[in-house]
């Protein structure tokens, strides 16, 4: 089980990035990785503080997370002599840098500048490889930097897609629990109760969180913290990624970069959550209560993909059963969506 060592949530906190990465023990220079968004806001700062601090360090922007920019990020770093990577940014930006860190061989800090995706803090990285989005087996960060200040300012529509992505940890654990009980699939019950617990702390949490308030920023990156240190007890991204984040993954095939990852796990969420017999309402009012999208029309989805990615969902990581089973008939992917109000 990989944790970081040093997890640091508070306001202004990316202030220190140098004396954090002191007390870390990192030497040498640090590759920071971050998008263009990102670098202008926060990345060009993080160089600047560590520079001050006695830090050589270089930039690398990216667009896509995809593996080819990893293997620019390893080409950057080695050229550099890099002693530690840093991810800045979205769950794009803290992937490449993760997986790059772990193939240089050097430890990585995760500064994530939205509470958007549970990627902040697991020891797995999302990436497109051939054209399909694929879990690559990384390092957990050695420190995370959560800046309160930063993240309560990020555009509204990521703290919602946060929401969603821990949200959906409530289906991911339903079909990691019918995985064990249909294919004898190991499972561990720490990870999937603190899994679990993650999501209905931000369900039960829901009317309270509001974009702009730093309270509402670190309860949220707390849970995306929580739920990453139960995909890192299960050593892999089960406890948050079921049928769910297989329909998220099945649009982004379809039509890629529509939505953001935590709102298409949301969707998701409701329609699998009705699949599996539960209470899908509850899940469609905690995320109109937090402003995360819960139907096709909210994010400019055709019906059509809507349907096309619940009958093909389950061809997608085929070895992790869940409640999709073989897949849907088009009919039966039609009624769930109309049922639940997704389309
Ligand atoms: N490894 C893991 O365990 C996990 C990985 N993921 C992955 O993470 C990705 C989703 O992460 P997500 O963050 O939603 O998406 P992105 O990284 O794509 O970020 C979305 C956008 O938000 C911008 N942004 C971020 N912070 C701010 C800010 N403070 N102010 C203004 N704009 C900002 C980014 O800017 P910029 O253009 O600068 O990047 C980007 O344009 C997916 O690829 C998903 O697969 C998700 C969950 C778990
Ligand atoms: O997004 C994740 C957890 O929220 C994990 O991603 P995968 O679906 O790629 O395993
Ligand atoms: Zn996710």
């Amino acid at each position: 089980m990989e944790l970081p060592r040093l997890v640091v949530v508070g306001s202004g906190v990316a202030r220190e990035v140098a004396e954090i990465s002191r007390d870390l023990k990192l030497a040498g220079g640090a590759l920071i990785v971050t998008g263009p968004r990102t670098c202008e806001l926060v990345g060009g700062e993080i160089s600047r503080r560590l520079e001050e601090g006695g830090f050589e360090t270089a930039l690398m922007i990216t667009k896509f997370s995809k593996i080819e920019e990893v293997e620019r990020a390893e080409r950057m770093a080695a050229d550099m002599g890099a002693g530690f990577l840093v991810g800045v940014g979205g769950g794009r930006s803290i992937d490449v840098a993760k997986l790059a860190s772990v193939r240089v061989g050097v430890p990585f800090v995760s500064i994530p500048t939205a509470a958007s995706h549970d990627g902040i803090c697991s020891a797995q990285a999302s990436l497109t490889i051939d054209g399909e989005t694929t879990s690559v087996s990384a390092q957990a960060p050695f420190g995370i930097v959560a800046d309160t200040a930063i993240i309560s300012q990020a555009p509204k529509r990521l703290l919602a897609a946060g929401c969603g992505d821990i949200i959906s940890n409530i289906t991911a654990v339903r079909d990691w629990k019918l995985a064990h009980r249909l294919r004898g699939e190991e499972y561990s019950e720490y990870a999937s109760a603190l899994s679990e617990m993650t999501a209905r702390m931000i369900v039960e949490t829901s009317s309270e969180l509001k974009p702009g308030l730093e309270e509402s920023a670190r309860i949220v990156v707390k849970a995306l913290i929580s739920s990453g240190v139960a995909m890192s007890i299960a050593g892999s991204s089960r406890p948050a990624s079921g049928s769910e984040h297989k329909f998220a993954h099945a649009i982004n095939r379809i039509e890629p970069g529509k939505a953001l990852h935590g709102e298409l796990c949301g969707l998701g969420t409701i329609v699998m959550m009705y699949l599996h017999g539960g209470d899908w309402r509850m899940i469609r009012e905690a995320l109109e209560k937090v402003g995360a999208p819960t139907s096709a029309a909210d994010i400019g989805l055709a019906e059509e993909t809507v349907i096309e990615a619940l009958t093909s969902a389950h061809t997608i990581r085929p070895e992790r059963y869940t409640i999709l089973g073989s897949g849907l008939t088009r009919e039966a992917a039609a009624a769930a969506a109309k049922k639940t109000k997704i389309i």
